[in-house]
């Protein structure tokens, strides 16, 4: 751009989607969708934008920090949903709440979130996720985790670990201890930051018994196979913590039995940034990303908020994250040529147009040239235009 000329920008944290990439785009989501689809789950849509007394209902945190306010013009404040499990879960309790449950739903759409833009890390950002509602048991949470570890085969990632916790394993060892919200949320953030040294700063100065403040200092460290779990079995004796270790043991079992228990290791330290989890949570890391591809977890009392009570576990995935995976990892195979360029010599327009239609009733990807070309010309544009193959209708 010339220095003078006037910048055209898009807003901050959005990008577009070039063809290549919004190729790239609809087929990871229509492999996403169709896998989904095959574990019995059936999609939703809901508005772009909801009450902003609805995106802050049950979530217990104040995520309007983070979130798009606009107002319609009754002067309502509205939002743009910064994720789509507390719409779904609105949707659950009212136009869906005679359906008999469980409620399988799925969703594939864009999300907005005022974040520190960086390559995976946008203000619009587009999410493809799942919501088990109406069942409490590990059942429901290992099918989820299952489809989660399908879903990112199905995707084309080969090299990914699902990392389990349980937020009932750290509120159990908090619980009890005489400490404030505020503590609480500072041993999380240090939690969250993996900051050991602050960490061992904040539980010495609340108060804790010595038992107690070991026990949070380790959890950081509680991660691995199997043993992570006895280890951590072998830190605390209160009835929380231990039936949370109880219930990723069962989830762990169920895994086995789908054959994808290897994906799968522990890290008790995991809290996630939305405070709605109430048991199982987790997140998906893959090699050259510096941030979770997809994360989740069992929320049991946000329905409650909506008027239904109703057990519920899910997961979302990013796709800009997934996308910049496979890149990254040499996996994307979407930048692959289509299929045939036709092109006609002046007079066989016709011609052109029926062996055009021939080939796109046979699936192939085809580009007719609007106006008549040389030969040289037309394969000229056959190789700029990325086509694999030249139809040339000449004489
Ligand atoms: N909505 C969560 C993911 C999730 C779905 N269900 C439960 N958790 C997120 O955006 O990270």
């Amino acid at each position: 751009m010339k220095p003078n000329e006037p910048a055209i920008k898009i807003p901050y944290g959005t990008k577009d989607f070039l063809p290549a990439e919004a190729r790239g785009k609809r087929v990871l989501e229509e492999k996403l969708a169709t896998q989904f689809g095959s574990w019995g789950y059936e999609e939703v849509v809901t508005p772009t934008m909801e009450y902003l007394q609805t995106l802050t209902t049950g979530t217990g945190l104040d995520l309007s920090e983070q979130m798009f306010v606009l107002f319609d013009r009754s002067n309502r404040i509205l939002a743009l949903r910064p994720e789509m499990t507390i719409p779904i879960a609105r949707l659950a309790a009212t136009r869906l709440r005679e359906k008999p449950l469980p409620l399988r739903l799925f969703y594939l759409t864009n999300v907005f979130r005022h974040e520190e833009a960086q390559a995976g890390r946008q203000c619009e950002f587009h999410q493809a996720g799942v919501e088990l509602m109406g069942a409490s048991e590990p059942s429901a949470d290992a099918e989820v985790i299952g489809l989660a570890i399908s879903a990112a085969l199905a995707a084309g990632l080969r090299d990914f670990r699902i990392c389990l916790g349980q937020v009932d394993f750290i509120n159990g060892i908090m619980a009890d201890g005489g400490l404030s919200e505020q503590e609480r949320q500072e041993i999380k953030q240090c939690l969250v930051k993996r900051d050991l040294v602050g960490l061992e700063r904040t539980t010495k100065l609340s108060g804790l018994t010595n038992e107690k403040q070991a026990a949070i200092c380790q959890i950081p460290l509680l991660s691995g196979g199997r043993e992570a779990l006895s280890a951590a079995r072998d830190l605390v004796t209160n009835f929380a913590s231990r039936a949370a270790l109880d219930n990723l043991e069962a989830i762990f079992e169920l895994l086995h039995a789908y054959g994808l228990q290897q994906y799968v290791s522990f890290d008790l330290g995991i809290i996630r940034d939305f405070d709605y989890y109430t048991g199982m949570v987790f997140e998906g890391y893959t090699p050259g990303l510096g941030f979770p591809f997809c994360g989740g977890g069992r929320y049991d009392r946000m329905l409650a908020s909506f008027g239904l009570e109703c057990p519920a576990t899910g997961f979302a995935m990013g796709i800009e994250r997934l996308l910049l995976a496979l890149n990254r990892q040499g996996l994307n195979q979407q930048e692959g040529m289509r299929d045939v360029y036709v092109s006609w010599q002046e007079g066989k327009l016709l011609e052109a147009i029926a062996a055009t239609r021939r080939l796109r009733e046979d699936g192939a990807v085809v580009e007719l040239s609007p106006i008549a070309e040389l030969r040289a010309k037309a394969e000229q544009n056959q190789r700029q235009r990325g086509f694999r193959e030249l139809l040339y209708i000449g004489e």
